[in-house]
């Protein structure tokens, strides 16, 4: 126990917060020693969290970098956007290592957040500090950073679709669609009523169409994987289901292509990395198959007819898409081999 990494999560009464804590209580390498909340600090976190009773008991501490820094050495923040752009930077400070799971760096240009995230952008010097862990596109960077900002969620499956195509120019960058559907624990665990049981069970809905905060995050790393500029239409629904988003992406493909090729260069892609599974040559995959679990799975198919190709691409949004993905960036970062805490099999059905 006391030669682990000692690790404090900020949010951990969120959904992602609590996922943290689930995963890294089978972590080998690091321990969770300080839970806090702005809210309730000095009950116990099972208290809000029965199914945390005699597993985690201790009362939640103050979100103060002073209190954080005297019981552990990286911070998991997993705050709503607009809280990390204060916090991460007073954290830095106190020599602290920062993973954020919010929106607050991801953007390197502090005009693009204001224009899509509606607040006041990070301050630019910890903008240009923060890494984006994209893991299996910029784990590189990864290595050795202090401070990394984790992708979002819609991102994740996005990207890891999209990505190596788009690098190897066998799609054309402009005609890419993609149609992305969550599952509702994508939204957090604050109510209001668009989430609302009756609002959400038996429907399908679909919302920020043109708006949404991760429009410009897609479009940079689409943009650096080709190239040159990369403009798309990203539509989201929400789906009556607990966990998991599905990105079904549409695009011209370029040159005579078959679904296996794509199936080869994907495989090639991301060899060595465990958490990208590619089907083989007819087989999509669903949400329920990688439920739980830190997995990306993707499936293709070609239509000669349209000269289209459709990539699905599916992750739990909690795991892969928020504290997974961030417990891959922290194995990334200190070094260890990225699947330490993370190698569960997704629970089905
Ligand atoms: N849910 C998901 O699938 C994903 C979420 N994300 C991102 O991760 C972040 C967390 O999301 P999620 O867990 O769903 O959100 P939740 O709304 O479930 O939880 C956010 C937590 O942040 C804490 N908080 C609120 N204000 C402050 C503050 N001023 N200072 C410190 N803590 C604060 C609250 O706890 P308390 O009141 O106890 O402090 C709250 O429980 C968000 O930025 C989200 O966009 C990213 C990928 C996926
Ligand atoms: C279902 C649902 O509402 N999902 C949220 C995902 C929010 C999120 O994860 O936001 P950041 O990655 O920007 O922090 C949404 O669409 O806004």
């Amino acid at each position: 126990m006391g030669t682990k990494l000692k690790i404090a999560i900020v949010g951990s009464t969120g959904y992602g917060g609590v996922e943290l804590i689930r995963l890294l209580a089978s972590h080998p390498l690091a321990e969770v020693t300080s839970v806090t909340s702005s809210s309730s600090a000095g009950t116990p976190i099972s208290q809000g969290f029965p199914h945390l009773t005699g597993i985690r008991e201790e009362l939640l501490d103050d979100v103060t970098p002073e209190t954080i820094k005297a019981k552990a050495d990286v911070v998991f923040l997993a705050t709503p956007a607009g809280v990390a752009s204060k916090l991460a930077p007073q954290l830095l400070e106190v020599g602290l290592k920062v993973i954020d799971l919010s929106g607050d760096y991801r953007l390197k240009s502090p005009g693009l957040y204001e224009e899509w995230y509606k607040k006041p952008a990070a301050d630019e010097r910890y903008l240009e500090q923060a890494v984006f862990g994209l893991a299996e596109v910029y784990g590189d960077n990864v290595r050795d950073a202090a401070f990394i900002s984790n992708p979002g969620c819609y991102p994740t499956a996005t990207l890891l679709g999209l990505v190596p195509a788009v690098k190897e120019g066998w799609i054309d960058p402009s005609t890419i669609i993609i149609d992305a559907k969550s599952g509702v624990s994508g939204a957090g665990r604050g109510v209001s009523l668009g989430y609302h049981y009756s609002e959400i069970n038996e429907n399908l809905k679909a919302y920020k169409l043109n708006k949404h905060q991760h429009v410009p995050e897609i479009e940079m790393v689409l943009s650096d994987a080709a190239g040159k500029p990369v403009v798309t239409t990203f539509s989201t629904h929400l789906v009556p289901m607990t966990r998991g988003i599905m990105s079904t992406m549409y695009a011209t493909v370029l040159g005579d292509r078959s679904a296996q090729d794509f199936i080869e260069l994907y495989r090639s892609y991301y060899e060595g990395r465990r958490f990208v599974r590619i089907r083989p040559e007819g087989e999509l995959p669903s949400t329920k198959e990688v439920w739980g679990s830190n997995y990306c799975d993707i499936g293709f198919a070609v239509d000669k007819r349209t000269g289209r190709i459709t990539i699905v691409s599916v992750i739990d949004n909690l795991v892969k898409g928020a504290a997974g993905q961030a417990i891959q960036n922290l194995n990334l970062m200190m070094g260890w081999d990225e699947t330490l805490g993370l190698q569960f099999v997704p629970a089905y059905p």
